[in-house]
């Protein structure tokens, strides 16, 4: 396991040339670019969880049939600090960090009161993020961090709380069809209250352009969600959109802040500031987007928590949303490091197995229909929405397919009726060892895999002028605990999930969360072709 987890990676700041078998197809130009945790220790200091390690960039950049790879570690505030300091000086989600350990009782005492409204980590190794023209590097604080989609590079620091009051932001972000960003985060105790504020950073504004100014200046509200607790707002990772509608899930995965406020003082972590409350109620938020006001009926479920939507779609009066559930927080347990180095074929075990579920909610309710009735009439599922007293509906989903999570879907289908969802098997790690094509109108899936081979998200990219939902190709990341087979980005055609080629590159690559592919298209014509600039600085010792 130490190659998935155990080894700190060496990053590859300049391009190698991997070793193709196969044929990429001629019309994929493009960055595949991807983030996750790439180092778990500084000096003699260790994480304690998966999800605190260095952000580690990587690229795969296609063109004309030929693949570059390319890694380098976000250089954010957080890794400078902690490798001047020569170990952990900034704390992150599952380590509390201690910058001052020789400072004396009275400096000491400033430092554990200063902490008290903590100021988060821009160590953003979660995912990536197009806002206007930029790329930026996302996690759930405040900070974003922007890099150079093409070197890498780190970019600036910026920080939500400059354009929109919230403490904290989701990594998984939505997109119109005009580029606009839309995102969800929590405002913590804001003027005595907290809240869930969904905003949207407009694409770039032709003027703005011009001037070179931010589109983040232009950021707007577009709806508040009072949390149900004040202080103890839910913890959530994504979020669903339809055409005219947010889905907002209110899990009882709760933040307690007071603990959080005292977890410096107490040496604890944030992790342990999350709790699961297995005696309350999911609330499901629908919000319009026409009106920025939430739908008045009480929509409730299970307790649950759902790290990952799917996706949602109005049909008949209707919204669907698909997400992938669990029935407790075990998912966040089992990522402790201490946990997965052991062995973990041996030792693991899902206390509750990720599942693809379909919600339905009636968006018109009969305010004469009998108490207990259901409310959906929908022949395409069995999700039910149970009519009950005081405005409040019960809603109890479709268990759609066992055992996926990271799910992809083809993002032009995004809010709307689709078909598939691309995703990793996991049966009994959280690593996944497949990846699979379910198609939720058959019920049927597809699968690849490989002996000793662990996958990576699969990311769908349309083929150009594409006319069916899985016309294009399938990119995974793989790398092999066989050390005979040296990790390579695979390329599968999305209809049929077989193999079209696969990109062998000979340097450590790592396990990552998430990414975006970026087609040469969406370059400005401008700015230099990506894989031209790759080429000039490529080491030719990877060419076959
Ligand atoms: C640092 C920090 C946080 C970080 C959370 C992270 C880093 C979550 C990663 C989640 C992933 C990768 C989920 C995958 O399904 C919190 C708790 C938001 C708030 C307190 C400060
Ligand atoms: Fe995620």
């Amino acid at each position: 396991m130490d190659v998935l987890f155990g080894r700190d990676k060496k990053e590859q700041p300049e391009p190698v040339k991997a070793r193709v078998t196969g044929k990429i197809p001629t019309w994929l130009q493009g960055i595949l670019l991807r983030n996750g945790p790439g180092r778990h220790t500084v000096g003699e200091t260790r994480y304690n969880h998966w999800f605190d390690g260095l952000a580690l960039l990587h690229s795969f950049t296609i063109r004309d049939g030929e693949v570059y790879y390319r890694s380098k570690y976000l250089r954010s505030d957080t890794y400078n600090a902690n490798i001047e300091a020569n170990r952990i000086v900034v704390s992150e989600f599952g380590t509390m960090a201690y910058p001052d350990p020789c400072k004396n009782i009275f400096s000491k005492a400033f430092s554990y009161l200063s902490h008290t409204i903590p100021d988060f980590t821009d160590n953003c190794l979660i995912n990536i993020m197009k806002c206007g023209e930029d790329f930026y590097a996302t996690t759930e604080t405040n900070y974003f961090r922007k890099i150079n989609p093409q070197t890498l590079e780190t970019l600036e620091k910026v920080d939500y709380r400059k354009y929109v009051a919230v403490n904290l932001a989701t990594a998984h972000p939505h997109y119109d069809a005009a580029g606009n960003v839309l995102n969800i985060g929590t405002a913590i105790v804001d003027k005595g209250k907290t809240k869930y504020v969904l905003f949207k950073i407009p694409a770039t504004v032709p003027e703005d352009r011009m001037k070179g100014k931010s589109p983040l200046k232009r950021t707007e509200v577009l709806c508040s969600i009072a949390s149900r607790s004040l202080l103890s707002p839910s913890y959530y990772h994504s979020f669903g959109v339809t055409e005219n509608y947010i889905v907002f899930l209110e899990q009882p995965f709760n933040m307690d802040i007071l603990k959080m406020a005292t977890a410096y003082i107490r040496g604890t972590s944030w992790a342990s500031c999350l709790a699961f409350h297995k005696e309350e109620k999911t609330y499901i938020h629908i919000i319009d987007r026409r009106t920025g006001k939430p739908v008045p009926t009480k929509f409730y479920t299970d307790p649950m928590v759902v790290f990952h939507h799917v996706n949602a779609y109005e049909e008949d009066s209707c919204l669907l949303f698909d997400v992938i559930a669990y029935e407790d927080s075990s998912l966040y347990e089992s990522f402790y490091l201490a946990n997965l180095n052991q062995d973990i074929k041996e030792n693991f075990k899902f206390t509750s197995v990720p599942t693809l579920r379909r919600f339905a909610v009636p968006l018109c309710t009969d305010k004469d229909a009998e108490l207990g009735s259901n409310l959906i009439k929908l022949a395409s599922t069995t999700a039910r929405a149970l009519k009950e007293n005081d405005d409040q509906v019960y809603c109890q989903p479709e268990l759609l397919y066992e055992g996926l999570e990271l799910p992809r879907i083809n993002y032009a289908y995004n809010g709307k009726r689709y078909r598939y969802v691309f995703a990793a098997k996991v049966e009994w790690s959280p690593i996944p060892t497949k990846i699979l094509k379910y198609d939720v109108l058959t019920k049927s899936a597809l699968q690849w895999g490989e002996d000793d081979c662990w996958l990576a998200e699969p990311l769908f990219v349309p083929t150009p002028g594409a006319e069916n939902e899985d016309d294009g190709i399938i990119l995974s990341v793989v790398i092999s605990s066989d050390p005979q087979k040296p990790p390579f980005l695979l390329i599968l055609d999305a209809k049929s999930f077989t193999e079209q080629a696969r990109a062998y590159v000979d340097v450590e690559v790592h396990l990552d969360l998430h990414g975006l592919f970026i087609p040469d298209t969406d370059f400005d014509s401008g700015k230099q072709a990506p894989s031209q600039e790759v080429r000039d600085g490529a080491s030719n010792c990877h060419v076959v």
